[in-house]
């Protein structure tokens, strides 16, 4: 049997790499079909939690029974985009340090932590570090997550998702979990694998953060670059109970024997669709063979049982969830879940796209059973504004420079796809008096790490990078993206203006092209479902061109 999962998985993996390898401008935009409700729940019903075997309360912890989570009415609906106001008492949930201003849009959930199931001394620890009301994707993933489901979560970038898998994970596992289960010392009990050395440490500092300082020694990186013997060795010192790495050096530790994974109860896959690409592709079968046993206690589950599953919990996670990770899900997971800001839906019900209606253009009204084509607009967060500008290639640099004055952007990233150009662009940037930074692969661990310090320090004001900083990377206070060179598509156009406009805050997105580049614009115009306004930059201020809409 497991040799026949372990074939089954190659051979899904390797279809969704090559269609996606392959597939052309407009078939990696993620789009679902029809949504239809199979499996347990009765299709005439109403789709409920309870129904995909929630029970209607979740028991606290340590017998606190306050915290108690009535899930037993919530109806299951298809997401919409929700405008949502927050009280000043809760804008207080971010961090002192905040220097942009928080738009009216940011994506609080009504509920609070302990009211998700998470144990009190998970909930203080959140408080301490300033995180008081869970996000919408927060409230729907945490009691699902800990609920034993297999799940893909999918919401628009900077909503949360970190915490969203990272607190259910912390309520079961280290020293802030809920029961005193003692744990085989020998066996890590979290893998989380990411695609970049920068969001693996993003991820790291986020564990150490809720750990704190005496127990942070029980989360290790394991990413690549960095010095792969002491890895080794903190491995066997500290005996940690969550390692975070990039698919390459989990793979390579793992397979020298340092690692042990056998019985590790959660895999995480964030930014799976990037987990997907080709280049990923040995370490990551690797990896899904290794840790834990591939998961089929759906009956357990379902049942609402709280016996806890043997094997392995997989949670897959990105803002951009194109076919092939359904279909990939499918594979790795048993009885997955798609989670979003306000939905919970079986995955079988998510059907391939229609291949006759890729075109079409998105709309935010469609009836709530109608998901097709609302995936990209998803993905971006609601409170950005897009622009594009038409200059010559030669002058783009310069454009960024009269962009970033017009727009009094404090923090910007701007994106080239050649890293020969970077340099270039950073020193005509200085020469004007811009301090600037370059930012790609080619550059050395610590480099990448130190400049990166000195960008969220605010001690650089424009960082020029490549795809490379394109997922994950959360700078808060980034209030503008730039696209010099033109994003692959709009899934990388997601990505890329996801950078900013994280968590309800302003954020604008200027793509500058060259005039023959405009119907690629257009094109992602409509696949997004977002208007991108034609504008100048004149006399130090933004004009929007209202005669050339798209
Ligand atoms: N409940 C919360 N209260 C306050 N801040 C939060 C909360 N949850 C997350 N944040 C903050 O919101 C920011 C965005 O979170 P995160 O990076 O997890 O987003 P994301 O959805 O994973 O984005 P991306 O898709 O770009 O990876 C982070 O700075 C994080 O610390």
């Amino acid at each position: 049997m497991p040799a026949f999962a372990a074939t089954r998985v190659l051979l899904l993996v390797g279809d969704t790499l090559s269609s996606r390898k392959f597939c052309g401008f407009s078939r990696v935009v993620p789009l679902y079909s029809s949504v239809r409700f199979f499996g347990r729940a009765n299709e005439s019903e109403t789709l409920t939690l309870a129904s995909l075997g929630f029970k209607s309360e979740i028991e606290s912890t340590r017998g606190n029974d306050k915290n108690k989570l009535k899930h037993g009415t919530s109806t299951v609906e298809v997401p919409k985009r929700r405008e949502k106001k927050i009280s000043p008492k809760e804008t207080s949930a971010f961090k002192k340090k905040e220097r942009v201003d928080i738009e009216a849009l940011a994506p609080f959930a009504a509920k609070s932590f302990s009211e998700l199931g998470l144990p009190p001394l998970l909930v203080e620890r959140l408080e301490e570090e300033g995180y008081k009301v869970p996000t919408d994707v927060q409230a729907a993933a945490i009691p699902t997550i800990l609920k034993d489901h297999d799940v893909v979560i999918q919401s628009y970038t900077g909503s949360g998702k970190t915490l969203a898998y990272l607190l259910p994970i912390l309520s079961e596992i280290g020293p802030l979990k809920k029961n005193d289960e003692p744990r085989n010392k020998m066996d890590v009990e979290a893998v989380v694998v990411a695609p970049s050395r920068e969001l693996g440490m993003q991820i790291v500092r986020e564990v150490e953060k809720l750990l704190g300082p005496a127990d942070k020694r029980l989360v290790q990186q394991l990413v690549g670059g960095a010095n792969k013997s002491r890895q080794e060795e903190a491995l066997k010192k500290n005996k940690p109970v969550i390692v975070v790495g990039t698919p390459g050096r989990i793979a390579e530790i793992s397979a020298a024997g340092k690692l042990h994974t056998h019985s590790c109860r959660y895999l995480v896959l964030d930014e799976v669709d990037e987990l997907l690409a080709f280049n990923f592709r040995e370490d990551m079968h690797r990896i899904l063979e290794h840790v834990g046993r591939r998961s089929g206690a759906s009956k357990n589950i379902m049942n609402g049982s709280k016996a806890r599953r043997t094997e392995r919990q997989t949670i897959m996670v990105s803002a951009t969830v194109p076919f092939s990770v359904i279909r990939a899900a499918r594979s790795w997971g048993s009885d997955p879940l798609l989670v979003q800001a306000k939905s919970v839906v079986p995955l079988e019900s998510v059907t391939a796209p229609d291949p006759t209606r890729l075109s079409e253009t998105p709309s935010h009204s469609d009836s709530g059973s109608n998901l097709q084509n609302q995936a990209p607009v998803q993905s971006l967060p609601p409170s950005l504004t897009h622009y594009y500008s038409v200059t010559r290639i030669q002058h783009k640099v310069d454009m960024l420079r009269r962009c970033i004055h017009a727009l009094d952007a404090k923090c910007v990233i701007a994106f080239m796809n050649q890293t020969r150009q970077l340099k270039d662009a950073v020193f005509k940037l200085e020469a004007r008096g811009m301090k600037a930074a370059e930012l790609h692969g080619d550059l050395g661990k610590l480099a990448r790490s130190t400049i990166l310090k000195r960008f969220r320090n605010g001690d650089v004001r424009v960082l020029l990078t490549n795809e490379l900083s394109a997922r994950g990377l959360d700078i808060p206070e980034c209030d503008l993206v730039v696209n010099l060179g033109l994003p692959t598509d709009s899934v990388h156009y997601a990505h890329r203006a996801g950078r900013t406009g994280r968590l309800g805050r302003k954020g604008s997105v200027v793509t500058i092209c060259e005039e023959p580049e405009v119907f690629v614009v257009k094109k992602m115009q409509k696949q997004l479902g977002v208007a991108i306004q034609s504008c100048e930059f004149a006399e130090g201020k933004l004009v929007v061109n209202e005669d050339k809409k798209l």
